[in-house]
C-alpha cells in the first residue's frame, strides 16, 4: 500500500497536508474521515489514531499524526523544493520559530467561529456572546502580532520564499473568512501576504481545498449539515466548554 493520507478538508491541519501533497506532486490515497458524521470515533479509525483526529499519515506500517510533523516528513521523503522546509539552518529554525508561536497563538484561536456559528448551533448549543467576544480580540491581538513579528518586510512568514509556515498559517485564517469574518479586511499588508501565497499555490488548488468550508455557512442555512451522530456530541461540547 503506498501513501494514504486521513483527512477531512473541513479541518485546517489536513487542508494544510491535502494543500502540500497535491502542489508537489506526491502521489497519494485520500481517505476521507467525515468529522460531522463522526467517522473519526468509529473503531476503524481508531485503529488507525487512537487519539481520533485528522490529519493522519499512513506510509505502509507507520502513521503519523501531528500535521506540522506530516509535512516535515513528506518534504524530506519526497524532496520538495527547498524553499518549503529549507536546510539552511537559521532559515529552518525561522519556520519552527513561527510553527511554535502559531500552535499557541493561532491554532485554536481562528476555528472557534466555526463552533459558535456551526457546530454548536448543530447539537443545540450556544456559545456565549462573552467568549464569542474574547475569541475576536485574541483574533485581533494574534493577527497584528502576526504582522508585526513575523510578516514585517518580508514578502512571506519566514523570509522571502514560502515555507510550511505560510501553509499552516493561511488554512487558519481562512476558517473564519469562510464564515463571514473576513479578517483580511482593512490589513493590506495581511491581504498582500495571502494573496502571495494564494498566488503561489494557485487558484484552482486552494478552490478545491477551501471549497467544504467555504459552503459550510450555507449548508448550515439551508439545514443540510449532517447532525453529528450523538456519540460525537459529549466530545463536542467540551471542546464547547474548552473555548476560552
Ligand atoms: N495538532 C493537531 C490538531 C489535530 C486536530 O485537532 N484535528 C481536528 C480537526 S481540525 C480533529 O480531528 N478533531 C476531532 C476531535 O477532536 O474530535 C494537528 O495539527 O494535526
Amino acid at each position: 500500500m503506498g501513501l494514504e493520507l486521513y483527512l477531512d478538508l473541513l479541518s485546517q491541519p489536513s487542508r494544510a497536508v491535502y494543500i502540500f501533497a497535491k502542489k508537489n506532486g506526491i502521489p497519494f490515497q485520500l481517505r476521507t474521515v467525515d468529522l460531522l458524521k463522526g467517522q473519526h470515533l468509529s473503531e476503524q479509525f481508531s485503529q488507525v489514531n487512537c487519539l481520533k483526529k485528522v490529519p493522519v499519515l499512513k506510509d505502509g506500517s507507520f502513521v503519523l499524526t501531528e500535521s506540522t510533523a506530516i509535512l516535515i516528513y513528506l518534504s524530506s521523503k519526497y524532496q520538495v523544493a527547498d524553499h518549503w522546509y529549507p536546510a539552511d539552518l537559521q532559515a529552518r529554525a525561522q519556520v519552527h520559530e513561527y510553527l511554535g508561536w502559531h500552535a499557541d497563538n493561532i491554532r485554536g484561536t481562528f476555528g472557534v467561529l466555526l463552533w459558535t456559528k456551526v457546530l454548536g448551533p448543530l447539537i443545540g448549543v450556544q456559545v456565549p456572546e462573552e467568549k464569542v467576544e474574547r475569541n475576536r480580540n485574541s483574533m485581533v491581538l494574534a493577527l497584528q502580532r502576526l504582522e508585526d513579528k513575523f510578516l514585517r518586510d518580508r514578502a512571506f512568514i519566514a523570509g522571502q520564499q514560502v515555507t510550511l509556515a505560510d501553509l499552516m498559517s493561511l488554512e487558519e485564517l481562512i476558517q473564519p473568512v469562510a464564515l463571514g469574518c473576513n479578517l483580511f479586511e482593512g490589513r493590506p499588508q495581511l491581504t498582500a501576504w495571502r494573496e502571495r501565497v494564494e498566488a503561489f499555490l494557485g487558484a484552482e488548488l486552494c478552490q478545491e481545498a477551501h471549497n467544504p468550508i467555504m459552503s459550510v455557512l450555507g449548508q448550515a442555512a439551508k439545514k443540510t449539515l449532517p447532525v453529528p451522530p450523538p456519540e460525537a456530541h459529549a466530545s463536542m461540547m467540551l471542546r464547547i466548554a474548552r473555548i476560552p
